[in-house]
């Protein structure tokens, strides 16, 4: 099984738009794992320009599926996540002033940093998952490192399918296979959407969570957040 893990940053910009607490991250928490979602993602950043650090405090005790929390790890967002304590931990190696994630770690140039933040981490029961593009070397190092999973940055892979669906899944085939036989889980995430999240599941089937934010939320406008969640989950069956 694929788990569909929502990332909910996109309702906190909505909600930050207008200053007051619409849409209610808290009710929204709530509600996509009512509507059947295996988890809620958030990606903290230090602008707080989306979802705030406030609000994963607030939302942390009504999560009874999957909490994954993403982010650089700064010494706020560690003690975010350690004083959280979700299930999964996912380490993005974003610049303070970036749009949104646009890049996988590397992982040999980053190696002590990350080994010292992944057994912080997983000492206090926190899976953690490194996010990486496709190179091969690159995800042997996250074995190296002691993570148990990592997530594969998507952006690429959705960019290139709507002109060549099979070239853009090869690397992503050939990475997921790689850190499967090393011992690795394999997530993914970035501008996954219902045009290209079933041909990724068909390629990848033991993929074991996907994160997506922005098309669902986006989608959630047109057919509402219960049937959009429901849409999502069947591209994974
Ligand atoms: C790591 C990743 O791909 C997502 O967390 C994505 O970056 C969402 O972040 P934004 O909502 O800030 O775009
Ligand atoms: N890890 C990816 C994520 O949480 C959501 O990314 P996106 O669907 O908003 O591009």
């Amino acid at each position: 099984m694929t788990k569909l893990s929502v990332n909910i940053n996109k309702f906190a910009t909505l909600r930050n738009a207008r200053g007051g607490n619409n849409p209610n991250i808290v009710k929204v928490t709530q509600d996509v794992q009512r509507f059947g979602a295996n988890g809620v993602t958030v990606h903290p950043r230090p602008d707080e320009r989306h979802i705030r650090y406030q609000d994963v405090l607030d939302i942390a005790p009504l999560i009874y599926t999957e909490f994954n929390i993403e982010g650089y790890p700064d010494k706020r967002w560690l003690d975010l996540v350690l004083r959280v304590k979700p299930t999964q931990a996912t380490l993005v190696p974003d610049a303070p002033n970036v749009l949104t994630s646009n890049a996988g770690w590397n992982v040999s140039e980053n190696s002590v940093f990350l080994k010292e933040i992944v057994d912080t981490l997983q000492r206090e029961g926190i899976r953690v998952s490194i996010f990486v593009e496709t190179d091969l070397k690159n995800i042997e190092k996250v074995a190296e490192i002691g993570a148990k999973r990592i997530e594969l940055y998507t952006e690429p892979y959705a960019r290139q399918y709507a002109e060549n669906p099979q070239k853009a899944v090869e690397p992503y085939i050939k990475a997921a296979e790689l850190a499967k036989n090393i011992g690795l889980e394999v997530n993914a995430g970035h501008d996954l959407s219902l045009e290209n999240l079933a041909f990724l599941k068909r390629n990848i089937p033991f993929l074991a969570e996907v994160s997506i934010g922005h098309a669902l939320i986006c989608d959630a406008l047109y057919v509402g957040l219960e049937n959009t969640i429901q849409l999502y989950l069947r591209q994974l069956e």
